[in-house]
């Protein structure tokens, strides 16, 4: 049975950094030591993320991995690490690379975006992304390339995510919005799909 969804439409990037600081404040004060959270690429995150290194935060126990990246070098403008970076420069935060001999911590928060495809991360239909994935860590090949980032992906794969304490997305447009629905329905078997399905942890939605 699918893991109850909390909705928020309409959420400006400002009020989803507040959102995103209160569930990190509280994954600080559960725990002593560092707090990992998985954040996604593309267009989406990175001023949300700019939003969030404005506010306090023991920013120096924050290690912010990439959920996924493109393997390019961190100056490209495809790399979701040198984004990530930019959008915590001003931060004591962590921010770490995630390639193909990485073992990446527990999360307390994966935060993912989807593409108009289904895409979750870098695992995209074509490379049949599995929940018993026995590697936390793949290198893989999209086909087709996408035109707007064609490159080859360093992805966490489905049980790295479906470990993580919490789950969240933000989800913008008409498309996305439709296709993730049929997802959450089980109308798709797309990656997003898969995640949905098997998830145990929290999951909550910003739509929009
Ligand atoms: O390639 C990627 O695309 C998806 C979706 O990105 P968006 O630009 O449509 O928001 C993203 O979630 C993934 O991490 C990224 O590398």
């Amino acid at each position: 049975m699918l893991t109850e969804i909390t909705y928020h439409h309409d959420w400006d990037d400002e009020r989803i950094a507040d959102w995103l600081h209160g569930r990190i404040s509280a994954a600080l004060a559960m725990r002593e030591g560092p707090v990992a959270v998985s954040v996604p690429g593309g267009s989406t995150p990175f001023p949300i993320l700019e939003n969030l290194a404005l506010m306090d935060l023991r920013w120096e126990r924050l290690e912010f991995w990439p959920g996924d990246d493109r393997c390019v070098h961190p100056d490209h403008e495809a790399s979701n690490l040198g984004r990530l970076r930019n959008a915590l420069a001003a931060t004591d935060a962590q921010v770490i690379p995630l390639e193909e001999d990485s073992q990446p911590p527990h999360f307390a928060l994966v935060w993912l975006g989807m593409g108009t495809d289904g895409h979750i991360a870098s695992l995209f239909e074509n490379t049949n992304p599995l929940p018993d994935d026995e590697q936390m860590v793949r290198r893989i090949t999209p086909d087709p390339l996408p035109q707007d980032a064609p490159f080859d992906r360093i992805t966490m794969t489905l049980p790295k995510f479906l470990a993580a304490e919490e789950l969240m997305f933000v989800i913008r447009g008409e498309t996305k919005q439709q296709l993730f629905q049929e997802a959450v329905r089980g109308q798709n078997d797309l990656p997003v799909a898969r995640l949905l399905h098997n998830a145990r942890a929290s999951i909550t939605c910003f739509t929009g």
